[in-house]
């Protein structure tokens, strides 16, 4: 179980103001869980997984993942892919792995997976923006981490390179059961992935909303169950509409796109 309580989380010196980014912000996510955040932009959400990654320590609560601090054998994914561009797609994913014996082979068993099999001796420059995805998915994934905590990792690829990712994304979830903290600006992508969307405030941030999901899988932002539950989240939680990029309606204009 990931243990989230947050009291605060400031950030010094905004013109001579502490910055509260964060405040009584309480989140409980299952083991194997896949659990969404949005929020409105600069709402806190990448403080969020910088405090419970430990890449940043300096706040006032508690983050324990099944009762320890979650140090060690968490992953990361960013929006920015950052492969090394000096090292080949291979070693870019083996440069994470350090001394255990079996990496390398479940490297090259990741990057097949991910389609790159081909391309394990190229170099990053070479490959598009939906490869690069797929190396830093294969990168997050090869260290079998108990807790992968993704910021994003999708945004600025077209629609058809982003859902072929998210599947890829869900099909290695299932497998290995990680547990999953996912941040988008984007509803529908929320409730295309998650089990789990939690809702955050403009600053600062709390949970406002926290919403199962139980549409079956797979599922594609586009698909009209996603849309239909997007439609129902927001005309009871308007509140919801200001501060996300995902307005209703986009949702309309790609329903209009699916039709024959
Ligand atoms: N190192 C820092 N020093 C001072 N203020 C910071 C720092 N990092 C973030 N902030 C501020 O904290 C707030 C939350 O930032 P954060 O990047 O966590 O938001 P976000 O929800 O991830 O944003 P976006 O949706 O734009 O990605 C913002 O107002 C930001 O300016």
């Amino acid at each position: 179980m990931l243990e989230i309580d947050i009291a605060r989380k400031s950030y010094p010196d905004r013109g001579g103001q502490p910055h509260l980014a964060l405040e009584a912000l309480r989140m409980r996510v299952r083991p194997g869980e896949f659990a969404c955040v949005v929020g409105p932009s600069g709402c806190g959400k990448s403080t969020l997984l910088n405090l419970v990654g430990g890449l940043d320590a300096d706040f006032q609560g508690r983050i324990a993942l099944d009762g320890q601090p979650p140090a060690g054998g968490v992953g990361f994914m960013f929006q920015e892919p950052r492969l090394m561009p000096w090292l080949t797609v291979l070693d870019n994913v083996r440069l994470v792995l350090g001394d255990d014996p079996g990496g390398p082979e479940r490297a090259r068993q990741l990057l097949a997976a991910m389609e790159l099999g081909d391309v394990l001796d190229a170099f990053p420059g070479r490959l598009s923006g939906g490869m690069q995805r797929r190396v830093a998915l294969a990168r997050a994934f090869v260290i079998e981490p108990r807790l992968l905590l993704m910021d994003e990792p999708f945004v600025s690829l077209d629609a058809p390179t982003a859902d072929r990712l998210r599947t890829m994304l869900v099909e290695i979830w299932r497998e290995r059961q990680t547990t999953v903290l996912f941040v988008t600006h984007d509803l529908r992508e929320a409730l295309a992935l998650g089990d789990r969307v939690f809702f955050l405030s403009g600053a600062p941030a709390r949970v406002v909303l926290e919403l199962p999901v139980r549409l079956d899988r797979p599922r594609s932002p586009a698909n009209p169950a996603v849309q239909a539950l997007q439609q129902a989240v927001l005309e009871r939680h308007p509140e919801l509409l200001a501060g996300l990029a995902n307005a209703a309606d986009d949702a309309i204009e790609e329903t209009e796109l699916e039709q024959p």
